[in-house]
């Protein structure tokens, strides 16, 4: 692991990282903030939307000042493997490829060489972390925004253990259902939509709801909100399942880190209370 970048921020540090991932087959960036003190703190990894890379979260969210507060780890890692040799949307559309891992593991050639970020974030990502950061790695929890809100439900949904928290900011609850998902799974996971429902938000809960309580705030005036989140069908079938889930509808936001930042407060203090 080589640190790229590392500035003082409320106390604590921020950092960014890179190492060579033997999930993805390539060199990744991740960033960690670290709070003051000697921890072992609770971990949290943030699941970024997307287009975006390790920077996004860190540049615009305004999560430090609470995360040194609560003495929180932060765990941002880059949204795709990265690099030559990677293969990218042939037309190089924004929702689909570099910046557009879905967090799964694809299985469709060409995708499948590199595309593996459910067992990057799962696996791979959380040991290099709690080996070389203070972290309790029993108090481990996920969230995200968008593509990275429906990689945290679905990592939480399927490792209720290991990420004991999960919230989520504007989350494709449904990829099976709309076209940012359709794109993405018929692409890495083929036209099997049996496949696809391992990484569905909405149709896992159905059938493995967990213990914990997911909140989830979405913008009103978010453009992608009827299209392609669809927040109430993750409502609907948690209800049925039993799942426990705090859904906010938030007036007059948008898609943007302009939202998160409104509100990442409430959200790291979420997790804090129950980690
Ligand atoms: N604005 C993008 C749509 C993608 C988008 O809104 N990305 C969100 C996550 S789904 C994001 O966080 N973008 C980066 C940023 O706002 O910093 C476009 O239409 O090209």
């Amino acid at each position: 692991m080589e640190q790229k970048s590392s500035v003082k921020s409320f106390g604590g540090t921020q950092g960014v990282y890179s190492h060579a991932s033997t999930a993805l087959s390539c060199d990744m960036n991740f960033a960690v903030y670290l709070p003051e003190g000697n921890g072992p703190f609770p971990v949290l990894y943030w699941l970024s939307g997307l287009t975006c890379t390790e920077e996004n979260f860190i540049t615009k969210a305004g999560a430090q000042r609470v995360a040194s507060e609560l003495g929180l780890v932060i765990v941002a890692p880059d949204t795709s493997p990265r690099g030559e040799g990677v293969p990218d949307d042939p037309e190089g559309a924004y929702d689909f490829g570099l910046g557009a891992g879905f967090y799964l593991n694809a299985t469709q050639e060409p995708w499948s060489k590199h595309y593996k970020m459910y067992d990057y974030s799962t696996q791979e990502l959380p040991a290099l972390i709690a080996k070389e950061f203070p972290v309790d790695a029993g108090r481990a929890g996920v969230f995200g925004h968008s593509m990275g809100g429906h990689g945290a439900m679905t990592i939480h949904l399927k490792n209720p253990d290991k990420f004991k928290t999960c919230s989520a900011f504007s989350p494709i609850v449904a990829p099976s259902q709309v076209p940012w998902g359709k794109k993405a799974f018929s692409n890495y996971l083929g036209s099997n939509e049996s496949a696809w429902a391992e990484y569905d938000a909405t149709a896992l809960v159905a059938k493995q709801p967990s213990k914990a309580e997911i909140l989830i705030d979405q913008g009103a005036a978010d453009n992608f909100l009827v299209e392609q989140l669809k927040p109430q069908l993750f409502a609907n079938a948690a209800s049925e399942a039993g799942q426990a889930y705090v859904l906010r509808m938030q007036d007059g936001y948008d898609h943007s880190y302009y939202f998160i930042a409104s509100f990442i407060e409430d959200h790291l203090r979420w997790h804090a209370e129950r980690l």
